[in-house]
């Protein structure tokens, strides 16, 4: 045999040996990644021959159809995130969606750390989801890209992230408890990027599950219209199966003797006989969804006033399951569905729903996107490192094609990269694929400055005529150049980080590794921050909550070998001003024979009433921007923005403030830097001038506690500054709902543990900067100035 011939036997054995293994205990990031080849070709052949190795184990039954689904039809592919509260389920939702669609032989636990998406060692350890995992398969003749979102609200900005690339989520709930705190939160954020959704009542199995509760719960706390395409046969320990509500057909699992992998159901009719008063519900439910149904689709009214009228029975499922899709895509009513997928049922008809109500990426619109007619634009929308293969980019092509072994050019980062290679995530296994088309996903390999929420074109021309069309369609406003890069990019709002502390490596001799280690996680994670700290010159890491934090920590240990010492936690506390102020000043610098000139007159003053913002609102005064040219511009609005990273009282960013540049006049000669310096000094001049006010994070707090243990609670939440708004019952349990300063809500969950003997949950989320009163605030400086 030739020693490719030998290599590839080589490789496909290796392929189906993983196939047959039933947990995936070792970390995928340094596992060796398997290649189906480096052509099309190469993708065909090795495929085929590996199903021939059935003895091993089968591949997942539709790997064959990779052949003609490299890129399916747009209108086959449905990117879907699954997003909820803490523990709801999403990852065992998805190992059965993984197992169901045949892309894995046995599916993981949580409870035994054995799952294909959270595949981190910490995820794994800790039983919780960190980082989204993108993991694609067919369902039927579909293609899902699918993306497991984190729980943990310290990780909101990778949900954030990973909303920005799909077209349709799924919400799961824990029956038993309805809508919960992050649920929310991920619900808002949704909505923020307006993504249909279709919601799965999980845990169905559960003792104190509730469908009429958590529907109830969906409908008040969500504001939305739940639409019951399907009723429970049974609750709790006697959750057997489900009707659909829309064909009228029921699902009962059956578990073979030796097998409850919940693939054995048998689907049929419902009949009166079966059973009368469920038989009833069924059809009262589906008369309620026609009226809910037609109520909000035009089209749809009509054949329910017309052609139906007489016998709603009559209108046909394919009908209403239209109208249900287009009243889902427009985002006036959500499915709801449920299960248990735990116990393996319901998810089958889950992975039908996603298929038949979410969208298409074409029947999504993005702004962005009429500025690149049909030039390639993409996002970076997750990077993870791999040690033999540098670092991976996760993809989602919105428009025009991607191909490996070629040039492209990241707006954010403003440089040109080549791509090597491009793979499809299929479940644990990474498929070549050689090209990418709109709307779909992979991972590409060789892209090494490119960062999560970057956007990626085809070159720096078509940026620029994307920049040119965007500045001339501005319908003859003037538009900033920040304006149009914003129009541009497909990119994620991050959030300023609220916990910061300072991070040393065991020896100098280690900084550069631990520098570098830094570098890859943030390339990772954006809301991950890094900076120098001007006067100790330690490195200060930033991040989103004390879990964050120390999982970061974590992973320069276990995944770059470095042991690092982190200092105490501190808040990132804001600065912002009291007072309108105006400043001059004056650079006048000559290096070689080069006159730098500058002088500078601006005003600050407090932005009142908008949502809090440490991006300074940049003006001119009437005749000063006329005369500037874009470069100018630039330089002065780079001065205004630095000045701002720094406040001048404590060194914290300084927010919500309006920066107007009343006149500047300078040399010919001036550099940019310049320029850039001499205005950063003046707004810092104006800062100190106006008086600065400093401002503490304040969190919404949601404390989910028992009766027993409420008033522990309540009273501990007293001493911490703590404002009750209200307490709400859950089933046996109180809910309480109030703001805290983040600053009292250090080692929170150590002490509400030991205060409610580990029954109470919590979940904690930035709700707006609050100022501290002058007692506080010279508190403040006096500790941090070491004086106390
Ligand atoms: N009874 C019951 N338990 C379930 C069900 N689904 C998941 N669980 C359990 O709930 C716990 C959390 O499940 P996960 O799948 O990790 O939940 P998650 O939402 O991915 O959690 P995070 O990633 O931490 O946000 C585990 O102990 C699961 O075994 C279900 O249908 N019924």
């Amino acid at each position: 045999m030739s020693g490719t011939a030998l290599e590839t036997e080589a490789r496909m054995l290796r392929i189906a040996r993983k196939f047959s293994v039933n947990t995936l205990k070792s970390s995928r990031l340094c596992s060796e990644h398997m290649y189906f080849g480096n052509t099309r070709m190469g993708v065909i052949s090795v495929v085929q021959q590996n199903c021939c190795l059935r003895s091993y184990s089968s591949p997942p039954g539709d790997v064959k159809s990779l052949r003609s689904v490299i890129n399916p039809h747009i209108s086959r592919i449905r990117n879907i995130g699954i997003m909820a509260h803490i523990d709801a389920g999403k990852t065992t939702t998805t190992e059965r969606m993984l197992y169901y669609s045949g892309y894995i032989r046995a599916f993981g636990d949580v409870d035994d750390g054995d799952t294909v998406t959270d595949f981190m060692v910490q995820e794994r350890e800790r039983g919780i989801t960190i980082q989204s995992a993108a993991v694609t398969f067919d369902w039927k003749d579909y293609r899902i890209n699918l993306i497991d979102t984190p729980g943990h609200v310290d990780f909101t900005v990778e949900v954030e992230r990973c909303l920005r690339v799909l077209d349709g989520a799924v919400a799961v709930f824990d029956a038993s408890a309805g809508v919960e705190a992050q649920t929310l939160t991920v619900w808002r954020q949704a909505d923020k990027h307006q993504i249909p959704r279709i919601c799965f009542l999980n845990k169905m199995d559960k003792s104190r599950a509730s469908f009429t509760y958590a529907v109830e719960s969906i409908k008040q706390k969500l504001k939305t219209k739940p639409l019951l395409l399907q009723l429970p046969m049974g609750e709790a320990k006697t959750f057997r199966g489900l009707v659909d509500v829309v064909t009228k057909e029921q699902i009962i699992w059956k578990p073979t003797s030796d097998l409850d992998d919940g693939k054995n159901f048998e689907q049929k009719l419902l009949l009166e006989a079966d059973d009368p008063n469920l038989f009833q519900e069924v059809q009262d439910a589906r008369n309620t969804l026609i009226e809910q149904v037609a109520d909000l689709d035009d089209e749809f009214a009509e054949l329910v006033l017309g052609e139906y009228s007489e016998n709603l029975d009559l209108i046909p499922a394919d009908k209403l399951q239209s109208a249900i899709r287009r009243v889902t895509l427009a985002q006036k009513a959500v499915p709801v569905l449920c299960g248990s997928a735990l116990k393996n049922k319901g998810v089958q008809p889950l992975l039908d729903a996603v298929t038949m109500y979410l969208p298409a990426p074409n029947e999504r619109s993005y702004e962005f996107l009429q500025w690149y007619k049909d030039d390639l634009c993409a996002l970076a929308f997750k990077v993870l490192h791999d040690k033999c293969r540098g670092p991976l980019v996760f993809i989602r092509v919105y428009s025009g094609s991607l191909k490996p072994q070629s040039a492209v050019y990241n707006i954010n980062k403003s440089c040109t990269e080549r791509m090597s290679r491009l793979l499809l995530p299929f479940a644990d296994q990474q498929i070549e694929i050689p090209s990418l088309m709109p709307g779909n996903i992979a991972l590409t390999v060789g892209l090494k400055k490119s960062a999560t929420g970057d956007t990626i074109v085809s070159s720096k021309a078509s940026a620029v005529a994307a920049a040119r069309r965007a500045g001339r369609d501005a319908g003859g406003e003037k538009r900033s150049s920040s304006n149009i890069e914003s129009l541009l990019l497909a990119g994620v709002e991050i959030p300023d980080p609220v916990f910061f502390c300072t991070i040393e490596p065991p020896s100098m001799a280690k900084q550069q590794d631990l520098d570098n280690a830094l570098s890859c996680l943030q390339r990772e994670d954006p809301s991950l921050k890094v900076k120098l700290d001007p006067d100790t010159g330690q490195t200060v890491l930033c991040g989103m909550g004390e879990l964050h934090i120390e999982i970061i920590h974590d992973r320069i240990k276990r995944e770059y070998g470095i042991e690092t010492y982190l200092g105490p936690l501190q808040i990132a506390y804001r600065e912002t001003i009291l007072n309108a102020a105006q400043a001059t000043d004056v650079l006048d610098k000559t290096v070689g024979d080069k006159r730098h000139f500058v002088t500078a007159e601006l005003e600050v003053r407090p932005r009142l009433g908008e949502r809090a913002t440490t991006k300074p609102a940049i003006k001119y005064a009437v005749g000063v921007i006329e005369e500037l040219p874009k470069e100018v511009q630039g330089a002065i609005e780079n001065g205004v923005t630095n000045s701002c990273i720094q406040g001048p009282l404590l060194g914290f960013p300084v927010q919500d403030i309006d920066v107007t540049v009343q006149s500047l006049t300078m040399h010919p000669d001036t550099s940019h830097t310049m320029l850039s310096a001499c205005v950063s000094r003046c707004v810092q001049k104006a800062l100190k001038k106006a008086g600065i006010q400093i401002l503490e994070p304040l969190m919404n707090l949601e404390i989910t506690v028992s009766e027993d243990h409420l008033s522990a609670a309540l009273a501990d939440l007293a001493q911490r500054r703590g404002s009750v708004q209200e307490i709400q019952s859950r089933q046996d349990n109180r809910v309480v709902i109030a703001t805290v300063p983040l600053a009292e809500m250090m080692g929170y969950s150590t002490v509400l543990r030991s205060l409610t003997s580990g029954s109470a949950t919590f979940t904690l989320e930035l709700a707006s900067y609050q100022a501290l009163n002058s007692q506080e605030q010279s508190a403040l400086l006096q500790r941090r100035m070491g004086l106390v």
